[in-house]
């Protein structure tokens, strides 16, 4: 398996003008045809398993062809610092992947766009309004008030003696912060549930492997399943609500225009829409592109922030004493400030809950392969070639799971977090649940201000304990693979006020 190779982007100093022969990276036995796509399924379920236990045989770069598709797997610090720092640039493309087509309008969106003027544009856009410090620190007050249901709603259900499905819960919760942040007041109560159950849906249909990717003579396989209609369905109906929510801010901002009212508090898509009626140097984006980015931030922004909720929560229940030690370090805070919530004023003293939040994530990142990246151009990669058109996957779970990198690496102990200077933006590689480089996620802060807050607040406010006698030890961890990879069973517990002295 050798290839020869012009690298143009290589680490290795080559000159553009070295030939050199490297080979391709490692892989399984492959079968006519399917190629290695049977050592796929044949494994582990989960796809960051499966791949990890073929990368400890193989090799911390290995190749798979998978049909038609090269898929390159990544599970080292050095290999992934090569792809997402040293040669971003030729792998800061993504796949154009069959299912994801529509509903990313023709991947005129930010997630799904291949690396080119448009992506640039609108990740600009992202990094400098939609998304910045500035403006989420402006939807403080719709976290503040979808916390105060959240403590609430628990409230009546231990008042009932009820056990509580925090799944559900933190679900509608970073549900509820998201659509009105992108939405506010004109998301009603109807519409926005029937969006949510038609995302998720649409998330159920295209996510997981899909065979027709690696297969494109397959592609009337959808068309047979019913998959393809489902999906246009479901997209029709969701551009239409789009469609009415545009048509409603547009007529709100006119309104205020010939008012002369100041437009005051921007959401999302009125931030979106403003970016679309300024214009942008011999370059602008359309209302495609602001549906597109809409659908993005509904996608990308809910089950990652509650999924790390759920498995804190997990986490500290199996562990009492970082459960104790968290509690006391939130309450003394709430108590200095004689406070009956954790404000986001107060999170900054909160050193532990931090430590506890790297820890989660490094434990359960969670999109554990990040977002699968597309080479643009053959290169080298840790003394491999990597051809042009190769999807490349960065395995983030195995690389927090890696005992190179981490001391006990199984362990739940938040305080290695405590004087290592490791953080999640990207900067060190063998901690990506964020990912790094020029897609690194856009929306830390957004998340991480959610996460926080609730997750402060859900520790202030009770102490938890597992329902039916189950012990800390008994806790079902085993995960499961969907849009994000989250617990297999939802974690319910049952919650008892925690009354200040
Ligand atoms: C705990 C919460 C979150 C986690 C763990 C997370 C994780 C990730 C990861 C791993 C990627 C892929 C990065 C790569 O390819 O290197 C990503 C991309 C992305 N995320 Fe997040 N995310 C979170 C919250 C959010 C939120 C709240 C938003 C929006 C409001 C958001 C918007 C996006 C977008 C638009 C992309 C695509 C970026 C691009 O392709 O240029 N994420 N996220």
């Amino acid at each position: 398996l050798t290839l020869i190779a012009k690298s143009t982007k290589s680490s290795r100093k080559s000159s553009s003008t070295d030939i050199f022969v490297a080979p391709l990276p490692p892989g399984p036995r492959q079968l006519p045809i399917i190629g290695q796509l049977h050592h796929l399924l044949s494994g582990d379920p989960l796809p960051h398993i499966s791949l990890r236990n073929l990368s400890s045989l193989h090799g911390s770069i290995i190749l798979l062809r998978l049909g038609r598709v090269n898929l390159a797997v990544v599970s080292s610090r050095e290999a992934a610092e090569e792809i997402l720092r040293t040669q971003d640039l030729c792998f800061a493309s993504r796949p154009q992947l069959t299912r994801n087509r529509t509903m990313s309008y023709g991947y005129n969106d930010i997630a799904m766009a291949p690396y080119g003027p448009n992506w640039r544009l609108l990740r600009k856009i992202c990094m400098t309004e939609l998304l910045t410090a500035k403006r989420v620190a402006s939807f403080a007050a719709i976290r503040k008030e979808a916390v105060s249901a959240l403590v609430e709603s628990i409230a009546a259900a231990a008042g009932r003696k009820e056990a509580v499905n925090l799944k559900q819960k933190l679900e509608e919760t970073t549900n509820d912060i998201i659509m009105k942040a992108a939405f506010s007041r004109e998301c009603r109560q109807g519409r926005k549930a029937e969006l949510l159950s038609m995302m998720r849906d649409m998330i159920s249909l295209t996510s997981g492997l899909n065979v027709v990717e690696f297969f494109p003579w397959l592609w009337f396989v959808d068309t047979m399943l019913g998959v393809k209609g489902q999906i246009e369905r479901l997209f029709k109906r969701i551009d239409e609500i789009l469609e009415e929510l545009i048509g409603e801010h547009e007529d709100r901002l006119r309104l205020k225009k010939m008012e002369g009212i100041e437009s005051g508090d921007e959401d999302l898509l009125d931030v979106l829409l403003r970016a679309r009626d300024q214009g942008h140097v011999d370059q602008s984006i359309s209302t495609e592109n602001v549906k597109a980015i809409a659908t993005d931030i509904l996608f990308a922004g809910t089950d990652t922030s509650s999924t790390t909720m759920q498995w804190a929560m997990s986490e500290l229940m199996r562990n009492p004493k970082a459960m104790e030690k968290m509690q006391k370090e939130i309450r003394q805070v709430a108590a200095m400030g004689r406070k009956r919530q954790i404000e986001e004023e107060d999170l900054n003293q909160l050193d532990y809950l931090k430590q506890v939040i790297k820890e989660t994530l490094r434990l359960h990142p969670s999109l554990p392969l990040l977002l699968p990246r597309l080479c643009r151009e053959t290169c080298q990669v840790q003394g491999y070639t990597v051809p042009a058109g190769t999807r490349v996957l960065v395995n983030a779970w195995a690389l927090g799971r890696d005992s190179r990198y981490w001391k006990e690496p199984e362990r739940f102990w938040p305080e290695r977090f405590n004087e290592a200077l490791v953080d999640f933006k990207g900067a060190n590689f063998e901690f990506l649940p964020f990912g790094a480089g020029r897609r690194i996620c856009p929306g830390i802060n957004f998340g991480l201000a959610s996460v926080e807050l609730v997750l402060a607040n859900l520790l202030l406010c009770f102490d938890w304990e597992l329902p039916d006698g189950l012990r800390a030890e008994d806790l079902d961890m085993s995960e499961v693979s969907g849009s994000t990879t989250g617990r297999k069973v939802d974690l319910c517990l049952l919650a008892t006020p925690y009354v200040s002295s």
